[in-house]
């Protein structure tokens, strides 16, 4: 993933061109796309690599927050799900509804309430586990979108007693607003089974004596705090312990403990669930600490493809020329959405600036936003009332909007150490189903060295980038035909 240390260097060399620029002294490319100032960008890169900037820094947990606002619907995968059942246990079949399940009509009521017809791939293998009689632990890891929160939700919901007024299930997530997020979920699905009641853990939400509420939800400092320090909870008394996002509560510091310690103090025969978005080592390791004696199940992610996608890259000067080459592109076909992508806040926003007054309707999403503020420009986005979303990789990092059908690298996407991160140009450009049959890209060159990244990009994909002459109007209309 590329980091901001670099997006820093850039903004400084970008401050220091412009000041430079206004002493008339500008360095100027070469017409094939070679630009001396391309090493001078790399050798602040080198110097800079300390000073980050902080502002733009994404974590994971406003990420995954992110995702779950602007989702309204189940990502489609058609993979397989890969299952790891413990050795002489109960065979599990996958179920195609939600009947099949036997769930309590009020839980059923609350399913269909939310609009599901049928289970989601992940559910329909996880979902006969989690309800099984005796209860069956599960390590689950399935990309974000997929069922997960829905399934346990409604795992804990059916193993619940209303009668019993007294904490049976509890659930950790990584962020207060994670749990809230959660909490959601909760609501909706028992919407028709109000003798259950839920409590959030969380910080300042001291309840002050022993909790009546069944469902416990919080982050995990505060969740062992009611276990241990206050007493608000039995953990004697637990049925269901749900981890959720557990590549993002590893990547805080003290959930793991945490969380480690909550899980020591439950019975034996509590039913304890992991769900992971992702599952490289580090999380497999904390799953096996977490969920002793495991089903596993895995739903690989849709390969991302290059295979129907057109690209295409434009020879410019400076982001000036870039901007006319974009003017151009948009003047000669029609573009029902397009994501510009920039390597730094500073030319997005400027981007945005120039855009508008061209007269289009553009969002932009910037690094001083709040989660939630982006999440709303995304929709508004998504929802079709702007046309154009200007914006730089680490805040679109994982953001999906399918209908959009041109993406553009105003700036390629590169690592800290200025090499091409082949990863995030695959993501940008490459999402499987996103475009339908045909989709465009186009990536703006302006120096020796981001046109050495895009060979290197051609190479690592082994994939033609063709070369566009956007002041040609008649080879621009060429490629969206
Ligand atoms: N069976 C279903 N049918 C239709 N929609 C569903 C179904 N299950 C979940 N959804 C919806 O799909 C979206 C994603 O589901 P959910 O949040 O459970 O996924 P997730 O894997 O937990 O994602 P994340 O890791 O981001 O939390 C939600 O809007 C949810 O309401």
């Amino acid at each position: 993933m590329a980091t901001d240390s670099w997006a820093q260097a850039v903004d400084e060399q970008e401050a220091a061109a412009e000041s430079i620029g206004s002493l008339q002294i500008k360095d100027r490319p070469e017409e094939n796309g070679t630009n001396s100032s391309g090493a001078a960008a790399k050798s602040e890169v080198d110097g800079n690599n300390k000073t980050s900037d902080d502002d733009d820094k994404e974590d994971k947990a406003a990420q995954s927050l992110l995702n779950k606002l602007i989702r309204s619907n189940l990502v489609n995968t058609t993979n397989q799900v890969e299952v790891l059942q413990r050795i002489q246990t109960l065979r599990f079949n996958s179920v195609k509804s939600f009947e099949e399940l036997r769930l309590k009509p009020q839980l059923l009521q609350g399913v269909y309430g939310m609009g599901f017809n049928r289970p989601s791939k992940i559910q329909e293998t996880a979902l006969p586990m989690m309800l099984a009689e005796p209860p069956q632990n599960l390590i689950a890891q399935s990309q974000s979108g997929t069922g997960k929160t829905a399934a346990f939700v409604l795992a804990m919901l059916s193993h619940v007693d209303p009668n019993n007024k007294y904490p049976q299930c509890l659930c950790v997530s990584p962020t207060y607003e994670l749990a809230l997020q959660t909490g959601k979920v909760i609501e909706q699905m028992g919407k028709h089974y109000p003798e259950v009641k839920l409590v959030y853990a969380i910080r300042g939400n001291k309840s002050g004596m022993k909790l009546q509420e069944q469902i416990v939800i919080g982050t995990p400092g505060t969740m062992l705090d009611w276990c241990t320090k206050f007493k608000f909870i039995d953990p004697k008394k637990i049925k269901v312990f749900v981890l959720d996002e557990a590549d993002v509560m590893i990547a805080t510091q003290g959930h793991q403990d945490q969380s480690i310690r909550i899980q020591r103090m439950l019975p034996k025969n509590c039913q304890m669930l992991l769900f992971s978005a992702t599952f490289e080592e580090s999380v497999w390791n904390f799953a096996q600490r977490i969920v002793p004696d495991p089903n596993i199940i895995k739903l690989k992610r849709e390969e991302e493809t290059l295979d129907t996608i057109k690209q295409y890259y434009v020879l410019c000067n400076c982001k000036e020329e870039k901007f006319q080459a974009l003017c151009n592109i948009y003047g000669a076909i029609t573009i029902a959405q397009a994501m510009i992508f920039c390597h730094t806040r500073k030319t997005a926003g400027w981007l945005a600036g120039e855009l508008s007054r061209e007269g289009h309707q553009v969002a932009l999403l910037s690094g001083e936003m709040q989660v939630e503020q982006r999440a709303a420009v995304i929709e508004r986005f998504r929802d079709g009332k702007e046309k154009v979303l200007v914006t730089t990789n680490v805040c679109a990092r994982g953001i999906d909007v399918e209908q959009v059908s041109v993406v553009i690298n105003f700036d390629l996407p590169v690592d800290k150490d200025g090499n091409p991160d082949n990863e995030t140009y695959l993501h940008r450009i490459g999402r499987t189903g996103r475009f339908g049959k045909r989709g465009l890209a186009i990536n703006m060159v302006d120096s020796k060295m981001s046109m050495n990244i895009l060979n290197r990009i051609q190479e690592h994909f082994n994939k033609k980038i063709e070369k566009l002459n956007t002041d040609d109007l008649d080879e621009i209309e060429k490629i969206a035909s």
